[in-house]
């Protein structure tokens, strides 16, 4: 199973500690019961080299997606419900009973539908914007979104081809007029696109390809994107400026950006009245981006000839005042509305769901770049490790309060690939005993982040031999651990200064205790620990012999109650891995 999706996995309790959760068993250990012998692990992955199937078990499609989406989904063993035109509430109230949501543009997933979604790992969006999703609210509560951008590319570019070209000509007016029963050969007097110059405003993949098809027609066009570089855009011809620039040279203008903060109202009264007397605008990208009160007085003046819009502040429009313009030609939110888009964003969307709940890779996701470097078994184990640590850090702080600062060291060449994700491991470890929040890779660090944990990660290539430390500071406390991998296996090499003799295999039960250590020790813990039910199955001490050391014992089950070890020792924590 991915990590990202597993729910808290450890119960830890140290002296003070809180309440025992729920936990997952997904393998079980054998032990030996000999002292300081590492337990015999089966690796997580033996038998299962793709990692565990799907933990998404049902969608919900609540818009009209190709049926290949569905098909692809149930022949992976995933559940389809497919409902459309729901109602917010009516969504509010069934969206707990999903794993994953399937949507295109129509559906709002707000933050209180993602509140009320407490089963959802994904919300996949079959097309590109994913303005409808409330992606930091998404982020925050751990679920992925993902998108399938490249599907419906060709056919938005295509779409703004056809409405640059019916401004040109006043097509939609002219067939108007004719089914009217008009011949009115004056009233749609055109002009030619050859030699006016087209203004692309977002030169990312639909740009791109409205400008190569305009170029054809004889175009000239010039652009401006804060991201493409000057020289990928020159190479499919088109000159990039200064949109201070721009506005005045265009006899067309066409907006192919995201809908975010900066580019709404990118054509607003200001800009209008910077633009040649007549321009010619195309919205095919989202409603907002020109301002449409702005463009209805341009309209009105002149100052704008024409606009070619698929899309709308909101959809339906329920202020009609632009669509009944005449010179305005509008679709009903028409770009991804072919055949060949749908069926492509359709299977792509599904492909990646079941792609990434298979663990074989992430394509896709607007919001989970921590993923990215997740998905090898290697990353599993080094994940796993830093869950791990964590966890026993939040074990033996129990008590402490607030949790101020972690610091994590990884170490060595074989360590340099989790740096994407350690800190995110760790965290997760950390903070998965607290009832609120339920950490994953997606949401920890906006977690950590809302708690005023103060977090940094450092590397060091060639220092140490692939080692992971992590040290926290808990109510003025500092707390230290160092694990790596050895042999596949995640393990403990170091707590609060005791080293131990031999690595400590992170899984199981694993009680610590800091106390004197002696020829007594073991046996008078023994005693303890049966009268209390539980058996130690193995015993591994440190190294050196610092005053009152940590110890670790494989233990048959957790303690219910750690403080029936006082007084013999210091101190204690426990977890299950
Ligand atoms: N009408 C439809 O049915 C339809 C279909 C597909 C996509 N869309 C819309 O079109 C948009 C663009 O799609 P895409 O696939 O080309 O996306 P893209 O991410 O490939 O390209 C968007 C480009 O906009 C640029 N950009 C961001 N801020 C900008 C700014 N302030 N000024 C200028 N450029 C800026 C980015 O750098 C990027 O290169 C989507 O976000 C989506 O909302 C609409
Ligand atoms: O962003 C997109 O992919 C387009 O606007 C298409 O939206 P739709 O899937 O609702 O047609």
């Amino acid at each position: 199973m991915l990590s990202a999706w597993r729910k808290p996995f450890q119960k830890t309790r140290g002296f003070g500690g809180g309440t025992l959760k729920r936990t997952h068993h997904h393998h079980h250990h054998q032990f030996t019961n000999s002292p300081n012998r590492l337990p015999r692990i089966r690796n997580p992955t033996e038998k299962n080299p793709k990692m565990a199937p799907t933990s998404i078990k049902s969608v919900l499609i609540s818009e009209s997606v190709d049926p290949r989406c569905r098909a692809i989904l149930e022949e992976n063993g995933i559940l389809v419900t497919e409902k459309q035109n729901m109602k917010k509430e009516e969504l509010i109230a069934e969206i707990g009973l999903y794993d994953g949501l399937v949507v295109r543009s129509a559906t709002k997933v707000t933050a209180d539908i993602i509140s009320a979604a407490h089963n959802l790992k994904i919300i996949g969006r079959a097309g590109t914007g994913v303005d409808n999703v409330d992606v930091n609210a998404a982020t925050h509560k751990g679920i992925i979104v993902m998108n399938t951008p490249s599907g419906n590319t060709i056919s938005a570019a295509e779409l703004t081809c056809a409405l640059l070209m019916s401004l040109s000509r006043n097509v939609p007016q002219a067939v108007m007029s004719m089914k009217e029963g008009n011949w009115d050969r004056k009233k749609f007097m055109g002009s030619e696109l050859y030699g006016k110059v087209l203004g692309i405003v977002g030169l990312g993949r639909i740009g791109k390809e409205v400008a190569t098809r305009m170029q054809a027609f004889g175009m000239k066009t010039v652009g401006y994107d804060p991201i493409t570089p000057l020289e990928v855009s020159a190479s499919w011809g088109v000159e990039q400026m200064s949109l201070e620039q721009l506005w005045p040279l265009c006899d067309y203008i066409t907006v192919h950006t995201p809908l975010m903060p900066s580019t709404v109202g990118l054509l607003n009264d200001n800009t209008f009245a910077k633009c040649k007397k007549g321009v010619k605008v195309v919205n095919c990208a989202r409603g907002g981006i020109i301002d449409e009160a702005a463009l209805l007085r341009a309209l009105e003046s002149g100052q704008c000839g024409g606009a070619g819009l698929d899309v709308f502040n909101e959809e339906p429009p329920k202020n009609r005042s632009l669509v009944d313009h005449p010179n305005v030609i509008s679709c009903p939110h028409l770009g991804a509305s072919t055949k060949e888009a749908q069926a492509r964003c359709g299977e792509d969307i599904a492909q990646q769901i079941v792609d990434m709940v298979k663990g074989k890779n992430l394509v896709g996701a607007v919001n989970a770049q921590v993923l990215a470097g997740t998905f090898s078994q290697e990353s599993h184990l080094l994940i796993k490790l830093g869950e791990s640590l964590g966890a026993l850090l939040q074990s033996c702080s129990a008590a402490k309060k607030p949790l101020s600062r972690v610091q994590i060291t990884s170490q060595g060449e074989c360590m340099k690939s989790c740096t994407g994700y350690m800190k995110s491991a760790v965290l997760v470890g950390l903070l998965s005993q607290d009832c609120e929040c339920r950490p994953n890779l997606i949401n920890v660090l906006s977690l950590s982040k809302q708690k005023e944990i103060e977090v940094s990660q450092t590397h060091g290539a060639s220092e140490g031999d692939g080692v992971c430390k992590v040290e926290l500071v808990a109510g003025g406390c500092s707390y230290r651990v160092s694990g790596s991998v050895q042999g596949g296996v995640p393990v403990l090499l170091e707590l609060n200064g005791s080293v131990f003799r031999q690595p400590i295999a992170l899984c199981g039960n694993l009680l610590f205790f800091r106390a004197s250590g002696g020829p007594q020790l073991l046996s008078s813990m023994a005693g303890v620990l049966a009268a209390n039910g539980v058996e130690i199955q193995s015993f591994s001490a440190p190294t050196a012999h610092p005053e009152d050391p940590w110890h670790c014992v494989g233990v048959s089950s957790l303690l219910p109650d750690l403080s029936v070890l006082k007084p013999s020792v210091k101190d204690a924590a426990q977890l299950q891995i």
